[in-house]
């Protein structure tokens, strides 16, 4: 079917999505070991969901997921991804899911700056990408990708014809971003949008990427280990730890009030530009690789200043807080205290 770029964009069409019990694995010379485990996260349409973690959370392996492109040799070992308007795009195979990508679910790849084809002007791989999906009016293509450029503050024409080697790692980045837009799919998965970014340039890409997302109507995921990203443009936010999501709910929320001990070792981390600068607190310890994650208990007790005997064997569950999903024993056991303090006072006022 001919898709018409940018040609009715609607808030309308914005897709919720529904990822449940993904499980992830990798061959490794040990076995299969799971880099994204029994993730339950929900993309409410219209919303940008951030995913932050530490390099080897298994962030760019969530982020593959959601087309189905986790390469060998990894391979989706459990659950589903459900798109609305797509159904389980784990159960997508072959030509539906080559159109899936690009027009229903856009993508811009970790190090988007290396992702273009050296032997091919930007235009040529933008003319390329409408053809294989179809794109009836190729002008119309190649007037939207000019006016995206154009707004991520480059020369939309300059840039179209252009090779890789004559742009430099930014403007390759935001090529990337034109890339994933251009088909007007309305999910859109961003991994690691503004790395090779400076501060300025990245400022003026979130704004942007935050316009589009709210002029077309669409799903955005963005993928960053980067807590200043995501506290600009995420509505909602997701924090990875070992292949397991630790804690999720409102962005605001989770970072004013943030209640995993490893969400608040994050926060903690993160120098302040104002202040005292030696307030900054580094987490002690490194994220486990694939070889050292726990296959039971607690994915992060190894570093945790809260670590009861019971992480140690048994997986903590994702446990409503209001809006906010928190997966760790001792913030459990300290709501129960908390609890059964709160009845015992109010007992206590009764009888008084
Ligand atoms: N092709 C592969 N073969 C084996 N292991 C892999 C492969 N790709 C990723 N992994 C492992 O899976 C785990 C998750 O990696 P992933 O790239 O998804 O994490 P990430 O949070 O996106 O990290 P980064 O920000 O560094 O990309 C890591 O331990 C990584 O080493």
């Amino acid at each position: 079917m001919p898709v018409t770029p940018s040609a009715t964009p609607g808030r309308k069409s914005a897709p919720g999505v529904r990822i449940g019990g993904l499980t992830v694995v990798y061959r490794t010379p040990a076995g299969e070991l799971p880099a994204v485990s029994g993730v339950d996260l929900e993309l409410p349409p219209g919303t940008i969901t951030g995913v932050v973690g530490e390099s080897g959370s298994g962030k760019s392996t969530l982020a593959l997921s959601l087309l189905n492109a986790v390469q060998p040799p990894g391979r989706i070992s459990a659950g589903s991804v459900e798109i609305d308007g797509l159904g389980d795009v784990v159960a997508l195979r072959g030509e539906e899911l080559r159109r899936a990508r690009g027009r229903h679910v856009g993508y811009v790849f970790q190090a988007a700056q290396n992702s273009l084809n050296p032997l091919k002007t930007v235009g040529k791989q933008l003319l390329d990408l409408g053809r294989s999906h179809g794109v009836e009016d190729l002008r119309a293509l190649v007037r939207e990708a000019r006016d995206l450029l154009g707004r991520m503050g480059l020369d939309g024409a300059r840039v179209l014809d252009s090779y890789q080697h004559e742009l430099s790692g930014g403007m390759r980045q935001r090529a990337g971003i034109m890339f994933a837009l251009v088909l007007n799919a309305h999910l859109v998965v961003l991994d690691e949008p503004t790395t090779a970014l400076d501060m300025i340039t990245q400022a003026t890409i979130l704004r942007i990427i935050r316009e589009v997302h709210e002029e077309r109507g669409l799903t955005t995921l963005v993928i960053t280990h980067d807590l200043g990203v995501v506290a600009e443009v995420a509505d909602r936010l997701a924090v990875m730890y070992g292949g397991r999501l630790v804690e999720q709910g409102p962005t605001r929320q989770v970072l004013s009030d943030p209640r995993h001990p490893y969400t608040r070792g994050l926060i903690q981390a993160i120098p302040r530009l104002v202040g005292d600068i030696g307030e900054a607190r580094a987490l002690p310890g490194r994220p486990p690789t694939l070889a050292t994650v726990p296959a039971r208990g607690c994915v992060f007790r190894e570093r945790c200043p809260l670590r009861m005997d019971v992480c140690e064997s048994e997986h903590p569950p994702a446990v409503a807080h209001g809006t906010r999903l928190v997966s760790c024993h001792a913030v459990e056991a300290g709501a129960q205290e908390h609890g059964g303090e709160a009845v015992a006072a109010g007992a206590r006022e009764e009888q008084a």
